[in-house]
């Protein structure tokens, strides 16, 4: 059996890490779509001047998302490797990762709505407002 490679350090662990993302991001157009918009939602965030606790549950709503599109590019991955030919529950395996994905996407398009429609309606009130 092959050795396991010696990593040691914490920085290494931590390079690894990045690595993984960076793949990911290469990869996974996906990904890089929710990137784009976490970075979109951040500054709309920040337009708004969101109060602690709304700031929380988007910077959550952002990091369950994200995470849950690596854990969905790990596991195509492994399914990959392991069933590189068609076999039905690797395709059943990839379908409940991407389900994952699309759940907590949902889940986060919920929360936007929630915490974000107030602002937008208030900013086309005033609009409404200055007009008259
Ligand atoms: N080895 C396989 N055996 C059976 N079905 C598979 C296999 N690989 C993929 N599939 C089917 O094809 C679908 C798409 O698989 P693919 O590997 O292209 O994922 P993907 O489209 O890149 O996913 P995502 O869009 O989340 O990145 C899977 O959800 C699954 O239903």
């Amino acid at each position: 059996m092959r050795k396991k490679k010696q990593t040691g350090a914490f920085t290494d662990s931590f390079r690894y890490a990045l690595n993984g993302i960076v793949y990911a991001l290469k990869t996974e157009r996906n990904l890089r779509f929710h990137v784009f918009f976490a970075f979109l939602v951040v500054e709309v965030s920040f337009f708004f001047g969101l109060n602690k606790v709304e700031w929380a549950v988007v910077l959550f709503a952002i990091a369950a998302v994200i995470s849950a599109e690596l854990f969905n590019t790990a596991i195509e991955n492994l399914v990959d490797m392991v069933s590189p030919e068609y076999r039905e529950p690797a395709g059943k395996v990839k379908d409940i990762a991407s389900g994952a994905v699309l759940f907590v996407v949902f889940i986060a398009v919920v929360i936007g709505l929630v915490i974000f429609l107030p602002y937008f309606i208030a900013m086309g009130n005033e609009g409404i407002l200055k007009k008259r």
